[in-house]
């Protein structure tokens, strides 16, 4: 369902002799099969969002090759977005000062979907992330947890095969955390949806993710399942502790897993 192929993005930043270039990403294979559910982690600035960017069809990749649904996200981007979804915790995608009914209306709109498959899917979304007490309120209005269960309806109403959630859970209370988690579980357990979510919550990976993968420098340093991952610092009694040993380097690789952390 994802196909990324010795992918490198870098950038050029500063002027004149402060001129640089930054390798976002580097060399980064990985795939994800049809109905995973998959947590992608990674310290601050390592490349989780320049590589959901460029799954999306954002940015482009200046080196390899990306396949997401089969299709190739940067050049054929509008056929992309109506089989993935895509969750920016950060940020909206709803209109402002629109009614959340109203966000909902325009996204049919924009994705084509058709009225009788639209008013079916919202009607399960609505009683699943119980949105119907505030259907009519303006999103700038909204509680941040509010927000994001409407974020996260308005990424799958077109019922894509592949949602990318980046820090979907991010600044949510604790009731709020647990009711998303329970419905990405069921999401991806009933309905097969691909997931790919990026968090610096250990709880969400957890709950969640069978499969971890985790980025560090733009370079792929572990990827296989939450078992292997604990197994990579024995000593570590909270997943917390073993990934924070995977980024500040100080663990000791794990057999096959190819951890690398050079800067260079
Ligand atoms: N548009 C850009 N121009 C220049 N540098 C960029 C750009 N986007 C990202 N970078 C750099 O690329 C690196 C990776 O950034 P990225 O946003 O992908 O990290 P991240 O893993 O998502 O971090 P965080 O957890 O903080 O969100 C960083 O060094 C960042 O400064």
């Amino acid at each position: 369902m994802i196909e990324v192929e010795r992918v490198g993005r870098s950038f050029t930043v500063g002027r004149r002799r402060a001129r640089r270039t930054v390798h976002a990403v580097r060399d980064l294979s990985f795939t994800v099969e049809a109905g995973e559910f998959v947590g992608y982690l990674g310290p601050n600035g390592a490349g989780k969002s320049t590589t959901i960017k460029m799954l999306t069809g954002i940015l482009a990749p200046t080196s390899g090759r990306v396949e997401v649904a089969g299709l190739d996200p940067t050049r054929r981007r509008t056929a992309l977005a109506r089989r993935i979804g895509v969750v920016f915790g950060q940020r909206t995608t709803l209109w402002w000062d629109l009614p959340l009914r109203d966000s909902f209306e325009l996204i049919r709109h924009l994705y084509k979907v058709d009225q009788s498959v639209f008013r079916s899917r919202l009607e399960e979304l609505t009683a699943l992330l119980d949105l119907s007490a505030f259907m009519g309120t303006p999103v700038r209005q909204l509680s941040l947890g509010q927000r994001m269960r409407g974020d996260v309806t308005a990424a799958l109403l077109h019922d894509p095969a592949v949602l990318v959630l980046d820090e979907p859970t991010i600044g949510l209370d604790v009731v709020s955390k647990a009711a998303m988690r329970g419905f990405l579980r069921r999401l991806n357990a009933e309905r097969g949806t691909t997931v790919l979510l990026t968090t610096h919550d250990m709880g969400d990976i957890e709950k969640l993710c069978r499969r971890v993968m985790l980025i560090d420098h733009g370079r792929l340093a572990f990827d296989g399942t939450l078992d292997d991952l604990r197994a990579t610092a024995p000593g570590e009694e909270s997943i917390e502790d073993v990934v924070a040993r995977l980024y500040t380097g100080r663990s000791t690789t794990h057999a096959g897993d190819g951890l690398d952390t050079s800067k260079d």
